[in-house]
């Protein structure tokens, strides 16, 4: 018998043939050519190694083994000694206590890992396939509930590729679609693996089929399950690109693995072989009509897709999935619980997905103008003047400036670690961050040294001395930065101020933080634990920004508001017993908004109170009005929008032309940008609490205007001073529009996808447009949503080996069993426990998704009910 035992180490088991020649399919990209840049920068090694990354994150629907599949993959790497388990809390990535307890993860966790692992010998030339190379992996795991949406997209931008991990018995669910769309707006490379395929009702087929109907992509099958004897146990797979199959011993750690070529399954196991060989037929077809080059092979191999080299294959999926449009999917298998198909998955990930060096260069911002990163690099931006003498001056300045950046990062996460403090991951987009830079925090513009830095390997550190462009690694002892900051190692001559405008207003990849729809007061048990329970929340805060905290300067009421109740659950398990807060956190209610209807009069407030033993002075005028979309502010104004309110300021005498710092009217101790800070400071401040229920504004227009020569008080006008004129002026305005009773109410209503069968279609829409007030906005056949960019895929075009155990279930065809999605929009209050009602009418299978689309106004009955 043709067969070969491996253990435990680098993926020998594939035949591949040590003469195969390694195809570099590097595209050039300006990211690359800038990593490259930096990389001569910190040392010829630096290339390969970038070259042996891989930043990958896991991403599907909840429970469908994310965390499971990451726990083999640490303890196959070496990194673990043990395989974690979720089901007992004792696993690696989920480590905050409340994940452990609900077996589910909120924040994602980044570890560092080698696949093969280190140590393992292979000798090093070029010629080697990818997969037997050592790879750097650095693993972002990302929550699938709902909830923790926000969570999930913020760590998608740092990402170079994914896995994306279904569960064979349900297949591709509400959210996978929705983490799919997700991954979609950043061009993410994936590979998909259909997990779960030892438990009872577990269909590969069906999955497979789903991802061409509902993801969109083709799937481009490169292993098959394999049941012993084509009835029974999951005991392996077939794969389809190195002709083999693998097969587990039954129990044990998954180490012992016996590899059979086509030949050897002769004896084995016939029928597998029959279906490897259709499966291979299915691949290379589903290739060439993707890919040219292999096309030509395939032509070159006499029209025979078995003798197309498996090399050949890898490098075709490797171009295929590059764009990351996900127009073609390689699709794996396995069952991880049961120790199945996690190295050949981990083969998958170098061998498929991109280094950092292949990835499209990021997009950033600067001030409100969007660029991509490069593009500022390389002095691009701040050319498009139309003064040619200014163009020349400003050129030379800007590349000047540029060039003093020492390194570009992105903060996606801040942990609270009881042994470490606190640790800042970072994913470096250009040059490398060295131990002890100076770093500008261009959301906070605080300065603060990069200490210590480090790589997270399972539950140990390695220390680092620096970290390069296209890599992760963490910051510890950062005091301010919080997850989503942009951070500029910034060495300049005067550090602490950061670089110059609008270079210290640079973001990358920002994205919008969705408005809170739940919310619950927080009371600390006594006075004094007062200042140690908002410390603690300030540190909530920077782990996750979509969470809110509103404190009532005059009452000192706390209210913490976030995306959903669990989301809220978790914060209160990490506050009380986490972090050990003295506190209760009352009911979970739903974040109302206040809108004003009319304009109000213009209000003055004078701010004349000693602070902290400090005179501070400042006056401001400010109004507020219905915000009007179709207006268009005057040139001369400067407008944000803060938490769905549009903020504009006024500083008499100040206008674009005065330059960055504004006008020479302006005290030298406050320039321009400072006055506007505090001004939107104090208005969000004061909007935070609307006069009629105290729920914040929304969609209010607030203009607030300074005149230096009343407003501004020599020596005795401070930022905080003019944020406390701008609060009790714009309350001013607000309290004036309530007095003529034109305050009203909105409340949240979502964008909720429904799955169901065709069976429980009707009781499910007949339940959200009669008894919730929803508005059925359509009712799709799944797979047919016409959102997509991609073309529907015929499921009768797509290879997938027929399941052993069919039961017959949908398969895009009309009837009782089909899948159909609904659409619809509904107020989140009618939604409030909508799951159990829906698994009630639909014998446990329907499943739902939402998002808020947007605050609505409340109308007579409803606003009454509030
Ligand atoms: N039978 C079987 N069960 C599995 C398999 N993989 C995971 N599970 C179980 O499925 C449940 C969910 O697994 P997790 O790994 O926590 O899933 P997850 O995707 O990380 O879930 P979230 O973190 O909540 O998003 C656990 O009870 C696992 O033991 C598998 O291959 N087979």
């Amino acid at each position: 018998m043709n067969s070969l035992i491996v253990r435990n180490c680098c993926p020998s088991w594939h035949p591949i043939s040590r003469s195969t020649v390694f195809r570099d399919v590097n595209r050039p990209s300006l990211a690359g050519a800038l990593l490259r840049r930096a990389s001569s920068a910190v040392g010829d090694q630096q290339e390969p190694q970038i070259q042996k990354t891989r930043n990958i994150g896991i991403i599907a629907h909840i429970d469908a083994g994310k965390t499971t599949t990451t726990e083999r993959m640490l303890y196959y790497s070496g990194n673990t000694r043990r395989i974690g388990d979720v089901d007992d809390g004792s696993t690696v990535t989920d480590f905050l206590p409340a994940e452990r307890a609900r077996g589910i993860t909120i924040q994602s966790a980044a570890v560092t890992f080698h696949w093969p692992p280190l140590g393992t010998t292979t000798p090093t030339k070029r010629e080697l396939p990818r997969a037997q190379v050592i790879h750097t992996i650095n693993l972002i795991d990302t929550p699938g509930h709902s909830d923790f949406t926000f969570e999930v997209l913020r760590s998608l931008r740092i990402l170079d590729g994914a896995v994306c991990i279904l569960d064979g018995v349900a297949g591709v669910e509400a959210q996978t679609e929705k983490v799919w769309t997700q991954a979609n707006r950043y061009s993410i490379p994936r590979i998909i693996f259909v997990n779960k395929l030892d438990r009872d009702g577990a269909t590969f087929q069906r999955s497979v089929k789903e991802i061409g109907t509902r993801l969109r992509g083709f799937p481009a099958v490169c292993q098959i399950p394999w049941w012993a004897g084509g009835k029974g146990r999951f005991t392996g797979i077939g794969d389809a690109v190195n002709l083999c199959g693998l097969e587990w011993a039954e129990g044990g750690d998954g180490k012992a693995i016996q590899t059979f070529t086509l030949d050897g399954l002769v004896e084995k196991d016939p029928g597998l072989r029959e279906e490897l060989i259709q499966a291979r037929i299915a691949l290379v077809e589903a290739l060439c009509e993707f890919d040219e080059e292999l096309l030509s092979i395939w032509m070159d191999c006499n029209d025979d897709p078995m003798q197309v080299p498996p090399q050949a294959i890898r490098d075709s999926l490797r171009r295929c999935i590059a764009d990351g449009s996900g127009k073609l999917i390689p699709v794996f298998a396995g069952a991880s619980f049961r120790n199945i198909g996690v190295q050949p998955l981990l083969d998958a990930v170098n061998d498929y997905l991109p280094a950092p060096i292949e990835r499209p260069d990021p997009d950033i911002t600067l001030g409100s103008e969007e660029h991509s990163l490069s593009d500022l690099l390389n002095g691009k931006i701040l050319t498009d003047s139309s003064d040619q003498k200014a163009l020349a001056k400003r050129t030379q300045s800007t590349k000047a400036l540029v060039a003093q950046i020492e390194s570009c990062a992105l903060a996606f996460k801040v942990v609270h670690d009881p042994r470490r403090g606190v640790l800042v991951y970072v994913r470096v987009y250009s040059g490398s961050i060295k131990k002890n830079a100076a770093t500008w925090n261009t959301n906070l513009h605080v300065m603060e040294r990069a200490q210590r830095l480090l790589q997270m390997q399972a539950s140990d550190a390695v220390e680092l001395q620096q970290i390069c462009a296209g890599q992760i690694g963490v910051i510890a002892g950062l005091k301010h930065a919080r997850t989503g900051d942009t951070l500029v190692a910034w060495p300049g001559n005067n550090p602490k101020s950061g670089p110059p405008a609008p270079l210290n207003t640079l973001q990358l990849r920002p994205i919008d933080v969705p408005p809170p729809v739940f919310f619950a007061a927080i009371e600390p048990n006594s006075l004094s634990e007062e200042r140690n329970v908002r410390e603690i929340l300030r540190m909530l805060l920077r782990e996750d920004p979509s969470l809110h905290v509103d404190i009532d300067e005059e009452s000192g009421q706390i209210l913490l508001s976030g995306m959903g109740e669990l989301h809220l659950e978790i914060a209160r398990d990490r506050l009380v017993n986490d972090f050990k807060a003295k506190a209760t956190m009352g009911d979970i209610e739903i974040s109302y908004r206040e809108c004003v209807l009319a304009a109000s009069d213009t209000h003055r407030a004078l701010f004349d109170r000693e602070v902290a033993g400090k005179k501070g002075k400042a006056a401001c005028v400010a109004t507020i009005e219905p915000f009007d979309e179709f207006a268009t502010p005057p040139k001369q104004d400067y407008t944000v929008v803060r938490e769905g309110n549009h903020i504009t300021l006024r500083v008499i005498g100040s206008n674009a032309s005065d330059g960055p710092l504004g006008s020479s009217a302006l005290p030298l101790d406050l320039p321009l940008p400072k006055i506007r800070e505090a001004l939107i400071n104090g208005a969000v401040a004061a909007l935070a609490r609307g006069p009629r229920r105290s729920f914040p504004l929304h969609a209010s227009h607030v203009t607030l205007t300074v005149d230096p020569t009343t407003d501004i008080f020599p020596s005795e006008t401070s930022p905080a001073a003019i944020s406390s004129a701008a609060r009790l002026a714009v309350k001013a305005a607000m309290q004036d529009v309530f007095q003529n009773d034109n305050i009203g109410l909105m409340e949240p209503v979502m964008n909720a996808v429904i799955s169901c069968n065709e069976g429980t279609l009707g009781a499910i829409v007949h339940d959200i447009s009669s008894a919730r007030g929803g508005h059925v906005m359509s009712l799709e056949s799944e797979g047919n949503d016409d959102s997509s960019d991609l073309p529907a895929i015929d499921p009768s075009r797509i290879y997938a080996p027929a399941d052993p155990f069919a039961s017959g279930g949908s398969l895009g065809t009309d009837g009782p069993g089909q899948q159909r999605q609904v659409t619809a929009r509904v107020p989140l209050k009618e939604m409030v426990g909508y799951l159990k009602h829906l698994r009630s009418i639909t014998g446990g299978r329907g499943t739902f998704v939402m998002t808020v689309d947007k605050f609505e106004k409340l109308s007579g009955p409803r606003e009454k009910a509030v």
